[in-house]
């Protein structure tokens, strides 16, 4: 299978797998163990053992009166019990991924396993959490003792000390913020060939690689290069993106608690508003690409007047302008938060010549407003603008995202474990899945503005959508096409 082969199994009804590499793939006669979780007081109690996710086969399909029912029969080893999934008619179309969890038989010997463990790209809330869980999840559910943390990103595999990493020494770790492992950034920063002689020579054998869309690309060509050399190494992707914006997948881990710290600046702006007359905040957000975090924290703030996010261009004068609605709602109210993603406004920040201005949008606009109510002299205005950016970011992961990121290390470990390589973890659909590189690199996820939450965002702000009825069709025609990539369901 080369780099441009995708792993793509059809069958009825449209049904399509897309499957991540496994090294019997690209190495014969390789020895299974069975899976120490079996003897596992911990699991032994669980009813349905449905922990063990066989490799389904599909069985027979059954044509009903609305639903086509796909029947998919699991002899689950222990218990012999059946298992039948029913799949609606049109989600048995579409894409489908390999469910994550752990397999009968595993392509590793506990005592022989040697993972390690990178953290590349920003800070993430979260990654902590994970490297403790990879850590802890090899150790408790299979015995693997060996676990090494690369430090400082990948150039760290060829050009700094490796930590051996124990559950005793990531105990706590997943009450600090950012990495204990460090991290680097830039592409080019790293060089493949000798990523991949360290790890031969080290004879390491899972690796275990967070970061984002780049880091991702970086784990595609390791792996690429460790399945040209025919190593028994499997390279397992936990992808992260406080923007939220990894295509295929529900929602990254730390995007929640980025959300949560994003109130503490909307608050803030709106304590100092609404103490004064036409007092305005200002609040600028992460998001180049993309507005998720500025439209979620508005969604659960409810003190936000206006957001402002790199998929919906504004303008700011004339009829329907930003300038008209803050005149509005100033009149109405007294004062008004505005949240802007860092990303928004891009086309508005141009020079004379029309070119782009590499400025802060924040600021960019705080002045603009500035400048427009000094002008008309109408009204004047308090404005005060708060920058949280790597605030929001820099923070330990809070409850529902150490859940998240526990269950994701779990289903890598798992993943690693069965044999599978060249893969991402991730939730989709609700359900954890292996999603093969090239899906999760492909592009980056955008707020649909057609949608139905940025409907909802702008009727909960009551903010211009900026949008005529034209440009409301275009968007809609243009946007119809990237919202049905999104796999239906899964294996
Ligand atoms: N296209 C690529 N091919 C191979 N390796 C890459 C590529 N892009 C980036 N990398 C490697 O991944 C590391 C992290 O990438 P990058 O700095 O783009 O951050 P990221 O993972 O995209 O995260 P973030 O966007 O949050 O900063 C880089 O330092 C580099 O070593
Ligand atoms: O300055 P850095 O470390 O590249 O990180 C900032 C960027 O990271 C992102 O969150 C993307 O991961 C952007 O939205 C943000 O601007
Ligand atoms: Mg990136």
């Amino acid at each position: 299978m080369s780099n441009s082969e995708h792993k793509i199994i059809t069958g009825h009804a449209g049904y399509v797998l897309e499957d991540v590499p496994h090294l019997s793939d690209y190495i014969p006669d390789l020895t299974t163990y069975p899976n120490p979780l079996q003897d596992n007081p911990s699991y032994s109690v669980v009813k349905y053992v449905a922990c063990y996710v066989l490799n389904l086969k599909f069985e027979l399909i059954l044509p009903g009166v609305g639903n086509i029912l796909l029947m998919w029969k699991i002899l689950l080893r222990k218990r012999q019990a059946v298992v039948v999934i029913v799949v609606h008619k049109d989600s048995s179309r579409g894409t489908h991924f390999r469910r994550a969890g752990p397999r009968q038989k595993v392509y590793f010997e506990s005592e022989d396993v040697y993972a390690c463990i990178v953290t590349c790209g920003g800070l993430c809330p979260g990654v902590n959490t994970l490297i403790r869980e990879v850590v802890c999840g090899l150790h408790h559910m299979y015995g693997v003792h060996k676990v090494l943390g690369i430090e400082g990103g990948y150039r760290g595999f060829y050009s700094r000390n490796t930590i051996p990493l124990t559950p005793k020494d990531v105990n706590d770790i997943h009450k600090r913020g950012g990495t204990i492992l460090g991290t680097s950034q830039g592409e080019g920063s790293n060089d493949t060939s000798k990523i991949v002689d360290n790890i031969q020579d080290r004879g390491i054998n899972q690796v275990y690689i967070l970061g984002g869309d780049g880091t991702q690309r970086g784990a595609s060509v390791i792996f690429e290069e460790i399945r040209r050399r025919g190593l028994k190494v499997s390279v397992v992707g936990i992808p992260e993106s406080v923007d939220n914006d990894i295509p295929v997948i529900d929602k990254s881990f730390g995007f929640d608690t980025a959300v949560e710290e994003a109130q503490r600046a909307i608050n803030a702006a709106h304590v100092e508003a609404e103490s004064t007359e036409n007092g305005i905040g200002v609040v600028k957000l992460m998001g180049r690409q993309s507005g998720f975090i500025a439209m979620y924290a508005t969604l659960a703030s409810r003190d936000v007047d206006c957001c402002l996010i790199p998929e919906s261009p504004f303008y700011l004068k004339g009829p329907g302008g930003l300038f008209e609605f803050i005149r509005k709602r100033l009149t109405e109210n007294g004062h008004m938060v505005i949240v802007i993603a860092e990303g928004a406004g891009q086309e508005n920040m141009q020079d004379v010549l029309g070119n782009k201005l590499l400025q802060d949008v924040g600021l960019w606009l705080s002045q603009k407003i500035k400048d427009h109510f000094a002008e008309s002299q109408k009204m004047a205005i308090t404005l005060k603008y708060i920058d949280p950016t790597y605030m929001i970011r820099a923070v330990p992961s809070i409850a529902s995202d150490n859940v998240s990121c526990t269950l994701l290390a779990q289903s890598a470990v798992h993943g690693a474990m069965a044999g599978y390589t060249g893969f991402a973890v991730g939730t989709v659909n609700g359900k954890h899945a292996y999603i093969p590189f090239y899906r999760i690199n492909e592009n980056e996820k955008k707020v649909v503005i057609t949608d139905r939450m940025w409907a909802r965002l702008l009727s909960s702000t009551n903010q211009p959508s900026f949008l005529n009825p034209k440009e409301i069709t275009t968007t809609a025609q243009m946007e119809h096409h990237t919202s049905n990539d999104k796999p239906l369901s899964h294996h």
